[in-house]
């Protein structure tokens, strides 16, 4: 295909160019945040009443969330070029003979929240996705789900992934069991769906059971913590009751984590989404590979998503870090290689990972084995493109050591593996190197269309596609 250096991207694009030049300074708002943004779906979907949800995330992962909810009959109005979602429950209809059949792409919060939330509620549904979201883990929870399901749940590819055929009349009382080292997602699915099958168990017996509650342990190690505080949250928002207990956080093969959930179940409400961190972790590590200076607006230190962490790591790396009112900002260049444990903030291990390339010493990435399960297995696929980039990478089970590139970074045409992180964080070694390309940048859909639009207006020059 020829080039056509400085056109606009469009769907056909096959690469596009982040053009290196002098210090990023600016200020942005990325779009909401998705995590935000599927939980409170979830929960509106599953509420009395109607919802009102603003700063919401128009993307891949919200629309698989959306469309499914549809197929159960939830009413939901998109306005605002997706920014206002209005969700009215009132009409929600589980129950059919033939099963919902439900498309989720490659969204781990969508098929993990939703897989959770329909065996709540009952009736047949079968979800699937994208040949990848077919070789992502789902045992945990379906082997959860399966100790306290009236009905069957069956995953249907090899080790234990989905498809996930669900034919449920709600859960029993009995506690439940899940897994939290493969992903947290399992954990928040099931302290979402626990108000939803106290109602689905209310109605089936018709007696006021409103001092029931379920409750949820987790064996052994559990992974991406921070997740399990934002799930709490927007639940505690619309309505319900959450508490979280530490039992043992060192346990192995006993409880470590303890969730109880009561309630007389979700009520309708207006929420509003923060904007998405693990996004605005692209443009702080812009400001930290130029020396430059970046505020993302709408971010507090305090925000319920734990990326916001990431300038934490910026700072141990050199970089200045401060908020106000507005937002949080980075500026200075990140000089210094660390060794850090990014278990709670792993989406943020790639940008990290560019960002690294340019430090003055190595830097070591421990605690994301779960990072392997995700778009892409996030840290051989990672390691390959940085040696790309001229880095020598040790790969470990738990994450990577990156030895910057002693001549600099090299050009290189850089594999995306469809995952949208690998497009968004790899591209902006293009910000201080010649000839870095990237392929398929339209896989940003997933979580941030605009991303690379977004990052042209930040840095005030144009990319090349092709
Ligand atoms: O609950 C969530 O919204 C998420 C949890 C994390 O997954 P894991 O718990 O699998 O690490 C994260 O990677 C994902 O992007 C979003
Ligand atoms: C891991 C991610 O997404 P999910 O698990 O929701 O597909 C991500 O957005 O980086």
């Amino acid at each position: 295909m020829p080039e056509h250096p400085e056109s606009p991207p469009t769907a056909e694009s096959t690469s596009v160019s982040v053009q290196p030049g002098g210090p990023t300074r600016g200020k942005i708002r990325p779009p909401g945040s998705k995590s935000l943004t599927n939980r409170a779906l979830i929960c509106a979907a599953m509420a009395s009443g109607q919802s009102v949800l603003s700063g919401t995330l128009r993307s891949e992962d919200t629309a698989v969330m959306i469309d499914s909810l549809r197929i159960c009959g939830v009413s939901i109005n998109v306005s605002q070029a997706g920014r206002m979602i209005q969700v009215d429950a009132s009409t929600r209809d589980v129950n059919s003979d033939a099963p919902h059949e439900l498309f989720i792409a490659n969204s781990g919060t969508s098929i993990r929240f939703l897989t959770a939330a329909l065996s709540a509620a009952g009736g047949n549904h079968h979800l699937s996705g994208v040949e990848r979201m077919h070789q992502r883990p789902i045992a945990d929870l379906v082997d959860a789900l399966a100790g306290v399901q009236i009905g069957s749940i069956q995953t249907q590819s090899p080790g234990g992934c989905p498809p996930v055929a669900i034919s449920s009349r709600g859960w029993s009382d009995q506690p439940v069991s899940v897994g939290g080292s493969v992903s947290s997602q399992y954990l928040s699915g099931l302290m979402m769906a626990a108000p939803v099958a106290l109602q689905t168990r209310r109605a089936q017996s018709g007696r006021d059971a409103s001092s029931d509650s379920i409750r949820i342990d987790v064996i052994g190690e559990l992974v991406s913590r921070p997740y399990v505080e934002m799930t709490a949250s927007v639940m505690r928002s619309f309505g319900a009751n959450v508490a979280i207990e530490d039992v043992d956080p060192d346990a192995v093969d006993s409880v470590s984590l303890r969730v109880i959930v009561s309630g007389d179940g979700y009520r309708g409400t207006e929420y509003a989404i923060e904007p998405d961190a693990s996004a605005a972790s692209y443009f702080w590590a812009a400001a930290a590979i130029t020396g430059g200076e970046v505020t993302v607006l709408g971010l507090a230190p305090d925000a319920m998503q734990g990326d916001v962490g990431f300038c934490r790591v910026l700072e141990q790396m050199g970089c200045t870090f401060t908020s106000d009112a507005d937002g949080m900002t980075i500026s200075g260049r990140a000089s210094r290689g660390i060794d850090v444990d990014m278990n709670q903030i792993s989406d943020t291990v790639q940008t990290l990972a560019v960002v690294a390339l340019f430090a003055d010493g190595p830097t070591r990435v421990r605690g994301v084995a779960h990072n392997r399960f995700k778009e892409t297995d996030r840290i051989g696929d990672l390691a390959c493109e940085l040696r790309n980039l001229g880095a020598t990478i040790e790969e470990h089970d738990d994450g990577l050591t990156i030895h910057p590139p002693e001549q600099g970074v090299t050009p290189a045409t850089l594999e995306t593996y469809h995952d949208h992180r690998m497009a968004m964080s790899l591209s902006l070694a293009g910000l201080a190197a010649e000839g870095v390309r990237v392929l398929n940048p339209s896989c940003t859909g997933k979580t941030y269309p605009e991303f690379f639009a977004d990052l042209e207006t930040l840095i005030g020059r144009p990319h090349r596609w092709c």
